[in-house]
């Protein structure tokens, strides 16, 4: 410092421009010294380039996978620079644990892409609403009106009749051409989003007329819009993300894309809530979620929609991922594979139904006493996982995690699929074997033996309903039909980008294990 005032005091323009440039020097060298002393206890940093960071990393569209190729080398905790944003990625069950249920009070709210952030006008859902008055008014009312216990009895006839309806429909398919395989996502789907319906709107709807669009739309639109347009919508990568500092910077094709999913969303929406308004009004009350939200009146008509969407999507879509790779799993040719094992789980589910149901069409009231279903279950979301990597978390106050400093501001990422496929946890975790969950580690009644349905305040709500439809749907299809692959499927394991469909739906050639009358 003194040999810079000495410089400057002899005067002169090249003297100023030494002296300016000893300055630049010097700052960036106590800025670097500053960054690495604050930095020296974060979790390890995965290299990246100037400016971007890692994001050239990851131009492929599963991010989830990469996460956990760098957690082999960098350990199940570590950073990475997402062009302005420092992001901590954890792919171990256990530090996932911490961040989502010690350390919540100090990393508890989201951080959204611009796409989510706009489909759900700017957190007005619940899944990825933040804590506070809000979140605990649709909490409650998601539990009493569809979600909690209470409400799941309600709407038990609604899961039997989605059952029969499938069964039944599969039968006739079968009958008419045993030799054709069956495409068993159609019939699921079907009767899913029926159900969906039924238990948001308190009515199945075969065609509303939205005005907006001018005209009537049938079900399968209203199904494309409220749902598939809307999951692909949400993982729309908007480069502005990466560098807030150029939001200003118009990005059209992005901005419209959503606009236009979200105003179809909207409409198609308020038309149906509109319609169970006047339905109500000429007396006809059900149970169903928008009924107990429109008795609570506590909601603007924008938080209505956004909360009648959300519950239509989150039944619509995960349920079916989990059952089809489960069913996929079980119906892979055993003929076809290196080893016999196949066969032998295919055979033990069934002979587990047979010996606990007998005669009887297995129902919810089995599910505790067959356990292999129950491992079949928990196996496939280890594997396949509907929602690989959770929306991120934004640390609101400097902490610790597995032992680093995260500061503030950092985000955090949660990759479920990275936990899931630890090969420090899981023993061969690519293999697809459900007596993993039999072993004497895990109790039968835990509904959380993976991080698949994340942890703590913030885990699934919809953890009941979906293992009380997928398992009852997966013992029926095997009480009724042994399942097979056609040729060549077995090896049909990619996924859909993060939503984790299938990516060739599942088709399987079905034969019938007993006779059941037909109505
Ligand atoms: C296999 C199917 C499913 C999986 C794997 C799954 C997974 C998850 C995960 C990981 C979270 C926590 C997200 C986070 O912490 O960032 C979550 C939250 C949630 N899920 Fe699910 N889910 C499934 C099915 C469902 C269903 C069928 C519903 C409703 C019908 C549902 C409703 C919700 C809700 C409302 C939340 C937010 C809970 C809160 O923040 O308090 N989920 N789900």
């Amino acid at each position: 410092m003194e040999a810079l005032l000495a410089t400057l005091q002899e005067g002169g323009w090249g003297a100023v421009a030494a002296a300016a440039a000893t300055v630049v020097v010097l700052a960036a060298i106590i800025g670097v010294r500053s960054w690495q002393k604050e930095r020296a206890n974060m979790p390890p940093v995965v290299p990246g380039l100037p400016l971007i960071g890692n994001l050239y990393q990851l131009k492929e569209k599963k991010p989830h996978k990469t996460f956990a190729k760098w957690s082999e080398i960098y350990g199940p905790i570590y950073t990475i620079r997402i062009g302005d944003s420092f992001v901590v990625v954890v792919n171990s069950t256990e530090v996932a644990k911490e961040a989502m249920v010690a350390k919540f009070s100090s990393i508890s709210n989201r951080k959204l892409p611009q796409a989510f952030s706009r489909l759900s006008h700017d957190k007005m859902i619940l899944a990825v609403c933040d804590n506070g008055d809000y979140y605990k008014m649709v909490k409650h009312f998601v539990m009493v009106g569809m979600l909690g216990s209470s409400a799941q009895r309600q709407f038990r006839d609604t899961r039997n009749k989605m059952m029969d309806n499938m069964l039944s429909t599969i039968r006739k398919l079968v009958i008419k051409d045993p030799q054709v395989p069956q495409n068993f996502r159609e019939v699921f789907r079907d009767e899913l989003f029926r159900l969906s319906l039924t238990q948001s709107l308190g009515e199945d709807v075969s065609s509303i007329y939205v005005e907006e669009l001018g005209r009537e739309i049938s079900k399968d639109e209203i199904y494309q819009i409220i749902v598939v347009d809307m999951m692909k919508c949400v993982t729309e990568v908007d480069w502005r993300d990466f560098f807030p500092y150029l939001s200003w910077v118009p990005n059209k094709k992005f901005d419209a894309k959503v606009a236009t999913t979200e105003y179809r969303r909207t409409s198609v929406i308020r038309a149906l809530i509109n319609q169970r308004k006047e339905r109500i009004a000429c007396g006809e009350a059900r149970a169903s979620y928008l009924d107990l939200l429109l008795a609570e009146n506590k909601l603007t008509n924008e938080q209505l929609t956004l909360l009648v969407w959300e519950s239509i999507i989150e039944s619509a879509d995960t349920t079916l991922v989990a059952t089809e790779w489960a069913m996929y799993e079980l119906a892979k040719d055993p003929e076809k594979q290196a080893s016999q094992d196949k066969l032998v789980l295919e055979a033990r589910l069934y002979q587990e139904i047979q010996e606990v149901c007998g005669e009887d069409t297995v129902s919810e009231d089995h599910l505790p006493r067959l356990p292999y279903l129950n491992a079949v279950f928990h196996e496939t979301l280890r594997l396949h996982s509907p929602v690989s990597l959770l929306p991120a978390r934004l640390v609101h106050e400097t902490t610790t995690l597995a032992g680093y400093q995260v500061q503030a501001g950092t985000q955090v990422v949660i990759n479920v699929y990275g936990c899931n496929m630890s090969k420090k946890e899981w023993d061969e975790p690519e293999e697809w074997r459900p007596e993993r969950f039999l072993d004497g580690r895990f109790e039968l009644a835990d509904m959380y033996k993976t991080i698949s349905f994340g942890a703590g305040k913030r885990i699934c709500a919809g953890t009941a309903q979906v293992t009380k439809i997928s398992c009852t749907a997966i013992a029926r299809f095997m009480q009724e039909f042994s399942w097979r692959l056609g040729e060549g499927d077995e090896g049909k394991v990619d996924s859909v980008h993060l939503m984790g469909y299938k990516l060739h739906p599942l088709y399987a050639y079905l034969s019938e294990r007993r006779k059941v009358a037909m109505n």
